[in-house]
């Protein structure tokens, strides 16, 4: 994926939706850029006595709609161009899904398995204390992202809190049940997909129980994806992770290969299954795909050997503009990411109006607000495509640029 420019496929998305939103295309050039990326050195004394620094990004995209609101990644490969180019996308995400949030995205350039459990908990409390004074309930609200979780956000929520002297439990998303997190958060990417899915199922005339899935990657969003997919009758027949993939024709039962995989520490080898290369995920003959681990995974490359009807982005920006236009050559119905893994920040806002009002809500109830909005958000998207014949990704622009920019309008943001 490293040699992909990110940003660059955002302004392309971008530019494919422009056509579509009349007037108010002439604050693009605005829209097109980050409010601000600000750098920071992360000083780490690490257990033998060394000491390390640290490059981490903060990129506040837009935030015409409300608070900046994106995860924090700890990552080997993450750079400024990365981090920004995902805040953009989490500006549509927001307004896609009608939250009131603006787009915001973090990343620490670091590998975290070389790191020791408390030097993790210090660079996480190192990367909040930079950050405090650009975070708040009305300022921007980080949540976790790849390889950060809710322990990594009560660390920063309580360095927050220090640094404040205040009690704040808005300040964060994606944080543990017992410091003032969500029911339903962990697996809520997951489930937020899993609407959707069965929303397009329904148009496009499909039964559940007779769709087959092939997912990559399989980690927090994979494996919760497996986990959905199953409960709503769909058979999960192969999944992969770094090192290779599995494959069982018949299906695959999430709670035996989750245990394999935390046993093992790989999918491969699984009983009953055959092992696969990364590669095989996305050509194997199954409805369904599911991109659930970086970016750049569908390509030029690899996009002419996809097979299934549908491919359902869960991970952030995992088909490349050119690898667009192969699918929708071949007729593949594309579930752009700022849809399909809307879930993880809609149940963030939730856990945010939780935290600020002190009423908090039920699994249940979370869910069904879950799947009212994303449905919701699903059918109109799919309107709009079928109106203009029109992308899903497209459409699914054209609605959330669409708001940002009104909002833009009506704030009179041009000074
Ligand atoms: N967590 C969240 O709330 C949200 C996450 N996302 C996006 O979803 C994606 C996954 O996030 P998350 O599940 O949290 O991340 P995790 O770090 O928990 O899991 C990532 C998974 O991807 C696998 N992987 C890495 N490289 C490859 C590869 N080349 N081929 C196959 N699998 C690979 C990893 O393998 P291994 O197990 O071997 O390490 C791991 O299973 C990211 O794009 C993230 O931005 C989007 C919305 C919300
Ligand atoms: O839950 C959140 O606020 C952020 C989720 C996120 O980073 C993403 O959707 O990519």
């Amino acid at each position: 994926m490293a040699n992909y420019d990110l940003y660059a496929m955002f302004l392309k998305q971008v530019d494919r939706a422009e056509p579509y939103l009349g007037a108010n295309a002439e604050l693009l050039p605005l829209f097109r850029e980050p409010k601000e990326v600000t750098e920071y050195t992360l000083p780490l004394r690490l257990a033998d006595g060394s000491l390390r620094l640290f490059k981490a990004w903060r990129s506040h995209h837009n935030n015409a709609l409300g608070p900046y609101k994106g995860g924090v990644r700890f990552y080997r490969d993450a750079s400024r161009e990365e981090i920004a180019a995902l805040s953009a996308w989490m500006t549509v995400k927001c307004a896609t899904a009608g939250l009131p949030f603006g787009g915001s995205k973090g990343g620490v350039r670091v590998h975290p398995q070389d790191l020791d459990g408390e030097e993790l908990e210090r660079l996480s409390r190192a990367y909040a204390l930079a950050t405090a004074s650009t975070t708040g309930p009305d300022l921007e609200i980080p949540a976790p992202d790849i390889n950060t979780n809710p322990q990594t956000m009560a660390w920063f929520q309580d360095t927050y809190e220090k640094v404040r002297g205040d009690s704040v439990p808005a300040a964060y998303t994606g944080k543990p049940l017992e410091v003032g997190g969500s029911q339903g958060r962990n697996a809520s990417g997951a489930h937020g997909g899993a609407f959707v899915l069965r929303e397009l199922l329904r148009e496009l005339g499909m039964d559940p129980r007779d769709v087959r899935v092939a997912i990559q990657g399989y980690g927090s969003l994979g494996i919760t994806a497996h986990q959905a997919f199953a409960a709503q009758g769909m058979k999960v027949v192969a999944v992969s992770d770094s090192h290779g993939g599995v494959y069982a024709p018949g299906g695959l039962d999430p709670k035996s290969l989750g245990e394999h995989k935390l046993l093992t520490g790989l999918l491969r080898h699984f009983p009953g299954a055959e092992d696969l290369t990364g590669e095989e995920i996305f050509a194997l003959d199954v409805d369904v795909v599911v991109p659930a681990a970086l970016e750049c995974a569908l390509t030029e490359h690899n996009a002419d050997s996809v097979k299934a009807k549908v491919v359902l982005e869960l991970a952030n920006a995992p088909t490349t503009p050119e690898a667009d236009r192969i699918l929708e050559d071949k007729g593949v119905l594309v579930a752009p990411d700022v849809l399909a893994n809307s879930g993880g920040v809609t149940v963030s806002c939730f856990e945010w109006i939780q935290g600020r009002t002190g009423d908090f809500w039920s699994e249940t109830e979370v869910l069904r607000r879950l799947d009212e909005r994303l449905s919701g958000a699903l059918r109109e998207t799919w309107t709009l495509s079928e109106q203009f014949r029109i992308p899903l990704r497209t459409a699914a622009f054209v609605r959330g640029v669409g708001k940002v920019l009104r909002a833009m309008r009506l704030k009179g943001i041009w000074p």
